[in-house]
């Protein structure tokens, strides 16, 4: 029986990646975006960042999710890279 995956957020995400980051499994798109560094992971983040600016002016709010996803994984790549934690971040909301 096929099983259901379980419902990733923000912070569940962020321990992926950081697990991600200690283990390095082959094939992980994270490990390589880690290893490209903070000047390409600066920039997803900034053509991500656009992607939903765009998204959000002429797309469909389901795009928009989508877009905004990516921004979202794209910042924690770069968060995991620097090794800033959720904490570090939260203490200034
Ligand atoms: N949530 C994401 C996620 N969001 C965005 N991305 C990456 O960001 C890229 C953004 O897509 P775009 O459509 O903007 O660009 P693209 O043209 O498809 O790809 P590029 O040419 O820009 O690389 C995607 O191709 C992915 O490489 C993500 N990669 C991984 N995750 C999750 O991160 C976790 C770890 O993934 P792995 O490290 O790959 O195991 C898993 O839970 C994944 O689901």
């Amino acid at each position: 029986m096929e099983q259901s995956s379980p419902v990733k957020n923000f912070d569940s995400l962020f321990a992926e990646l950081t697990d991600r980051a200690a283990t390095r499994p082959e094939g992980s798109g994270t490990v390589a975006a880690l290893d490209a560094g903070v000047h390409a992971q600066g920039k997803k983040v900034l053509e991500e960042a656009g992607e939903v600016w765009i998204a959000a002016e002429h797309e469909s709010d389901e795009a928009l999710a989508e877009e905004i996803s990516q921004l979202l994984y794209w910042v924690q790549v770069l968060m995991v890279g620097r090794n800033i934690s959720l904490e570090d971040v939260y203490r200034h909301l």
